[in-house]
């Protein structure tokens, strides 16, 4: 580890969230920060766990991370000796209610290391508590969003969509469209939501969170950044340009700042290669790091993928291998069907031309690097923003399908997989993605809009000045 950079200057603490896709793009965003701003010293925040995983997986990792970044733990408020139950989200739980007091402790940890006053306070957006922590630092507070402005526009809402959805009957109210109360999700209905917005546990303490989250953060965040480009929801980023402070757009950000190649250890890229595979005809199946689909809908995938002869990369971690059907890795990696990984360097595949549909849980980040990569998609979104995600991809960009019935079957799977990969509608699809990918590519090119935002970015952080 670099020595920390001291003496005067601006320090900026990042409080990231330990779980999901949270911490790993946020340390990205943190690295291309620290490397604009040299003389600017970014704190880390994170549990142990996160911090581990984020750092090594850091793209920068093996070349050379920037030297005024510094990685701080603090506690994952699990008790001494305290077993966990594997109840939902008890991690989080147990995280969160300690995370005000951790992260406090962890900035003033921070700040007699680096011998500097924290001077910008970046977190996730989740963290609503950072309104009052930055006003006691007397700091500007930015807050990062890490999935897309639909979600975070639904969130917004709120209070809005509980007013006018309060005395309508749940059946009826799931099937309610959003046109009249959420500006630019006229083709959502309720249940496309997150959980916790109108429905499900509205008291948890996920869904509490998220609530103050829509409070806090257009009063009190001195700005808001997306990992989007303001070509893709023009409406939605407008709306929510007029609700913040200053909103700004740094994505793709994969694109804006391209991870170096991944090792060359991966053989799925030199599988992609391979001369019998034609442009557009390989399905990627992939569901992020947090779901894992039950074991008969991982079963339902791998007999549609035998069924339909096409040619596959699938992301499988090793504990779910054991629900494939008896020897349907061996059988299809020794007819050169496809191959079974625990892991893929997803943004590579999704560029890779061979590569013709993406079959994903609808994680924003998967959505962004597909279209990035021009592939249309076929969704079995799980929770949170994901059927929303699915919802626009379908009904909004018109870039993918979702299952009939949200779940995998056979010959649900079969019906997509021809749908995208060899009718009509297939190739209007490809077409609708190709547009949004020229899109992302004009956005993050120098002088593009999220090239613009990025800049801005920069200089909010770098200064020691409240805005
Ligand atoms: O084999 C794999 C599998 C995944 N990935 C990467 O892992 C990330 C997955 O991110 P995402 O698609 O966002 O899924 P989750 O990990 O499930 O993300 C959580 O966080 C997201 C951002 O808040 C939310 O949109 C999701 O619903 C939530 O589950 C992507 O960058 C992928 O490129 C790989 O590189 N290789």
């Amino acid at each position: 580890m670099p020595p920390p950079t001291t003496g005067a200057g601006p320090h900026v603490a990042v409080l990231a969230f330990p779980f999901g896709t949270h911490a790993g793009p946020l340390l990205a965003v943190v690295d291309r920060l620290a490397a604009l701003s040299p003389a600017t010293h970014f704190s880390f925040l994170s549990t142990p766990q996160s911090n581990a995983s984020a750092f090594k997986n850091r793209p920068s990792a093996d070349a050379s991370p920037p030297a005024n970044v510094r990685a701080h733990d603090v506690w994952d408020g699990i008790p001494e000796g305290y077993e966990l139950t594997g109840r939902h989200q008890e991690a989080i739980e147990l995280f969160m209610s300690a995370a005000p007091a951790g992260f406090r402790q962890g900035i003033a940890a921070a700040e007699a290391e680096s011998g500097r006053k924290v001077s910008c306070l970046v977190t996730d957006a989740f963290y609503w508590f950072a309104a009052e922590m930055a006003e006691e630092l007397r700091a500007p507070w930015v807050g990062f969003w890490t999935a897309g402005p639909n979600a975070l526009s639904a969130h917004l809402y709120t209070d809005r969509l509980r007013e006018a959805l309060g005395n309508v009957p749940v059946a009826e109210a799931e099937e309610a469209q959003l046109g009249s109360i959420v500006l630019g999700m006229s083709k959502i209905r309720v249940k496309d939501l997150p959980e916790g917005v109108v429905t499900g546990n509205l008291t948890s303490i996920f869904s509490t969170m998220l609530h103050n989250m829509s409070t806090h953060l257009p009063k009190s965040a001195a700005a808001v950044f997306i990992n989007s480009f303001r070509g893709l929801d023009p409406t939605i980023t407008d709306d929510l340009a007029s609700r913040f402070t200053t909103f700004l757009n740094i994505g793709p950000f994969h694109l804006l700042s391209p991870p170096p190649p991944p090792p060359n250890s991966s053989s799925c890229l030199p599988w992609l290669d391979g001369p019998n595979l034609a442009p557009a005809s390989v399905a990627y199946v992939s569901f992020g790091s947090v779901v894992t689909p039950p074991p008969h809908e991982i079963r339902a995938v791998a007999e549609s993928l035998e069924a339909t002869r096409v040619p596959f990369l699938w992301s499988l971690r090793d504990h779910a291998r054991a629900h494939l059907p008896q020897g349907f890795a061996e059988r299809s990696q020794g007819q050169g069907q496809g191959m079974v990984v625990p892991w893929a360097p997803q943004v590579e595949v999704l560029g890779h031309g061979a590569v013709g549909v993406f079959v994903t849980h609808c994680g924003w980040n998967s959505v962004l690097e597909s279209i990035a990569g021009g592939v249309p998609m076929i969704c079995r979104p799980f929770f949170g923003d994901q059927r929303l995600n699915g919802r626009m991809i379908e009904d909004v960009w018109g870039i993918g399908v979702n299952l009939e019935g949200g779940v995998f079957s056979k010959e649900g799977l079969v019906g997509c997989l021809d749908r995208v990969l060899k009718r009509e509608e297939g190739k209007r699809m490809r077409e609708n993605v190709g547009v949004l990918k020229e899109k992302a590519e004009e956005a993050t090119k120098p002088k593009g809009s999220s090239s613009d935002d990025f800049c801005r970015l920069v200089e909010l952080v770098s200064t020691t000045t409240m805005p």
